[in-house]
């Protein structure tokens, strides 16, 4: 697959079938401008929810709000893990530096309803994906990591408050080098036909 070509635009379905999300430290300029930014977040709202709860909320960290990320997610990394190491501590600041657009998506549960965290949960999922799907069929690729950052409560904290939770960092831009095939699930391993009780 490594000939095919990733991201093909050219009908719903040729996107559908090509999508391949960059890698965020090969995504570089330009990523999208404001307008097309809030024109990706309306499309990501645009999500299936039980309960028409919108139980996710993204936050845009813009350019020069990126090295602020970064002294939070290695302050936070440094209180847990006193010994970091000088490369651990690189990694971090090259992740929150990373790409040209990012937003964080944020899982943010309504307590109080009679939906299952689960279905919230999922619901903060697809409206991830569907913030990725927004940006491909405009032209850029995304990428979505969650990593260390993302289970920081200090992170978290600095975003919301719990039972928030990120879901993913969403990097966008454009790819600096050639998407590559990654491996597709064995579809004769995932896909059965149900005819009764497993086991
Ligand atoms: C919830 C979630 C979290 C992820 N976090 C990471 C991560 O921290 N680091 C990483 O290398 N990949 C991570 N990935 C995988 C990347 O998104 C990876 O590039 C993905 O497999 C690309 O597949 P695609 O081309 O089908 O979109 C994560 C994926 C998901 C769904």
């Amino acid at each position: 697959m490594s000939d095919m070509a990733f991201n093909d635009r050219s009908t719903p379905l040729t996107l559908l079938e090509t999508r391949r999300s960059g890698k965020p430290r090969d995504l570089i300029a330009p990523g999208p401008d404001a307008d097309q930014l809030d024109h990706i977040l309306r499309i990501a709202a645009r999500t299936p929810d039980h309960g028409k709860l919108a139980p996710w909320r993204f936050v845009i960290v813009a350019d020069d709000a990126r090295a602020k990320l970064a002294e939070v997610i290695t302050t936070a990394y440094r209180a847990e893990r006193p010994q970091a190491s000088a490369t651990e501590i690189a990694a971090l600041e090259q992740f929150a530096h990373q790409a040209p657009s990012l937003v964080v998506v944020l899982s943010s549960p309504r307590t109080g309803s009679h939906i299952p965290l689960w279905e919230q949960e999922l619901s903060a999922g697809a409206a991830c994906m569907n913030l990725l799907h927004a940006a491909h069929a405009m032209g850029f690729a995304g990428g979505w990591l969650t990593g260390w950052p993302s289970f920081s409560d200090a992170v978290r904290d600095a975003f919301g408050q719990a039972p928030e939770r990120i879901a993913g960092f969403l990097f966008l831009g454009t790819p600096g080098r050639p998407l590559d095939e990654r491996p597709r699930p064995d579809m004769e391993a995932i896909v059965s036909h149900w005819t009764g009780p497993v086991a």
